[in-house]
C-alpha cells in the first residue's frame, strides 16, 4: 500500500521534470536552428566557429537532456536551497564532462548548462511548491540559487569567460545569473513579445529577441576572442538592426547582413547571447505552452 502511494505521488513529479527537460532541449534546438544568426552556428553555417556545427550542437543538446532532467528532479525534491545548490553544481560539472566526451572536447553548451540548468531547477522547484511559473518568478528563483556558494566549485576554472571577466571587469555568465537573468526578462522576452504583437513571424520575433540581448550583453565569448572593440561593434550593430525596425524590415535585414559581416571579419560569436536566447525561449514556453512553431 505504501509502495503504491509512493508511486502514485512520485510519478507525476518525475513526469513534470522530464517534461521540463524536454522543454529545455526544445529551446536549445530552436536556438541553434534559428537562421540566420550573426557569427553563431545556425542551419546555414558554423558562423565564426571552426569547431562547431549544427549537427554537433543538436547531438550535444540531446546528450544533455538527462542532465537537465536530473537538475529538475533535484529542484522538485529540494527542501534546503544550500543543499540543492551543491547538488546541481555537481550535476552541472558532470554534465560539462559528459558534453566534452560527447563532442570530442568541444565546448558546445557550457554556458547553456549553467543558465538553463539554474532555470530548469528553479522551474521544478516553483512547480513542486505550487508557486508561479511566470518568467520573472522563475528567473528570480534561479538568481537566488546562483547567489548561493557552490563549495565544490573550483576557485578558478581558467576558462576563457572567467579570464575575460577579470581582464575587462565584467560580470559574465555568473553575474547575469546572480542578477536573476535581467537580459532575459527585460530584453529577450519583451522583444520577443513585442515582435509577435506587431505581427512578425516567429523566426523574426526570435531574431529580434536575440538582437535585443546582443545589443546589451557583456558577452565574454566576444570579449575573449575580439576584445572591447569587437563587443562594442556587435552591440552597436545589433542596436542598428532594431532601430531600423527589426530583422524583417528591408533596412533591418540590410543592417543584419552588416552585423554578420562584422562578426565574421572579427572572428567573434555572441555565444553568451545565444544561451540567453535559449533561456528566453524556455521561459516563454513555460507559460505560453508549446503554441509557437518555427514560422
Ligand atoms: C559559471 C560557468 C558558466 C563557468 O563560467 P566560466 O566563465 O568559467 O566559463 P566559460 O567562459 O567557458 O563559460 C561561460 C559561458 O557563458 C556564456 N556567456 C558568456 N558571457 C555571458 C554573459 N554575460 N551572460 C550570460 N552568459 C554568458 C557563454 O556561452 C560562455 O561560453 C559554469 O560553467 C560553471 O560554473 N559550471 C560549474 C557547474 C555548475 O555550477 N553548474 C551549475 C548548475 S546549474
Ligand atoms: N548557436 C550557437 N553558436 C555558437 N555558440 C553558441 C550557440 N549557442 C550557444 N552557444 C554558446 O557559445 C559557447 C561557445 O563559445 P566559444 O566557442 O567562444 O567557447 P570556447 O570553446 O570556450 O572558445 P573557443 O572556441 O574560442 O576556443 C558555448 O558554451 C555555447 O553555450
Amino acid at each position: 500500500m505504501t509502495t503504491m502511494m509512493t508511486m502514485t505521488i512520485a510519478l507525476p513529479v518525475r513526469e513534470r521534470c522530464a517534461a521540463l527537460a524536454r522543454q529545455v532541449l526544445q529551446a536549445l534546438l530552436d536556438e541553434v536552428t534559428l537562421t540566420p544568426k550573426p557569427g553563431l552556428v545556425d542551419l546555414r553555417s558554423r558562423g565564426a566557429h571552426a569547431d562547431l556545427n549544427w549537427a554537433l550542437m543538436c547531438h550535444s543538446a540531446c546528450v544533455l537532456q538527462p542532465v537537465f532532467a536530473a537538475m529538475a528532479d533535484a529542484g522538485a525534491q529540494s527542501e534546503d536551497d544550500d543543499l540543492l545548490r551543491q547538488r546541481i553544481g555537481a550535476i552541472g560539472r558532470d554534465g560539462e564532462a559528459l558534453m566534452l566526451t560527447a563532442t570530442g572536447g568541444v565546448n558546445t553548451h557550457r554556458g547553456a548548462i549553467w543558465a538553463l540548468g539554474l532555470l530548469v531547477t528553479a522551474a521544478a522547484q516553483q512547480g513542486a511548491r505550487g508557486a508561479s511559473l511566470a518568467p520573472q518568478a522563475v528567473a528570480a528563483r534561479a538568481g537566488a540559487l546562483a547567489r548561493l556558494t557552490d563549495h565544490a566549485a573550483p576557485v578558478a576554472t581558467g576558462n576563457k569567460g572567467e579570464l575575460a571577466c577579470l581582464q575587462y571587469q565584467v560580470d559574465g555568465a555568473r553575474g547575469q545569473a546572480r542578477a536573476g537573468f535581467p537580459l532575459v526578462t527585460c530584453a529577450g522576452l519583451p522583444a520577443l513579445h513585442a515582435s509577435r504583437a506587431r505581427g512578425d513571424n516567429e523566426t523574426t520575433a526570435r531574431l529580434n529577441a536575440l538582437l535585443a540581448i546582443i545589443s546589451q550583453l557583456d558577452d565574454t565569448c566576444v570579449l575573449s576572442r575580439g576584445g572591447e572593440a569587437a563587443l562594442l561593434a556587435l552591440q552597436a550593430g545589433a542596436a542598428r538592426v532594431l532601430a531600423a525596425g527589426g530583422a524583417a524590415t528591408a533596412a533591418g535585414s540590410q543592417a543584419l547582413l552588416v552585423l554578420e559581416a562584422v562578426a565574421l571579419a572579427r572572428g567573434v560569436s555572441p555565444g553568451g547571447a545565444a544561451d540567453l536566447l535559449a533561456a528566453t525561449l524556455f521561459l516563454d514556453r513555460l507559460t505560453e505552452g508549446d503554441a509557437h512553431g518555427n514560422a
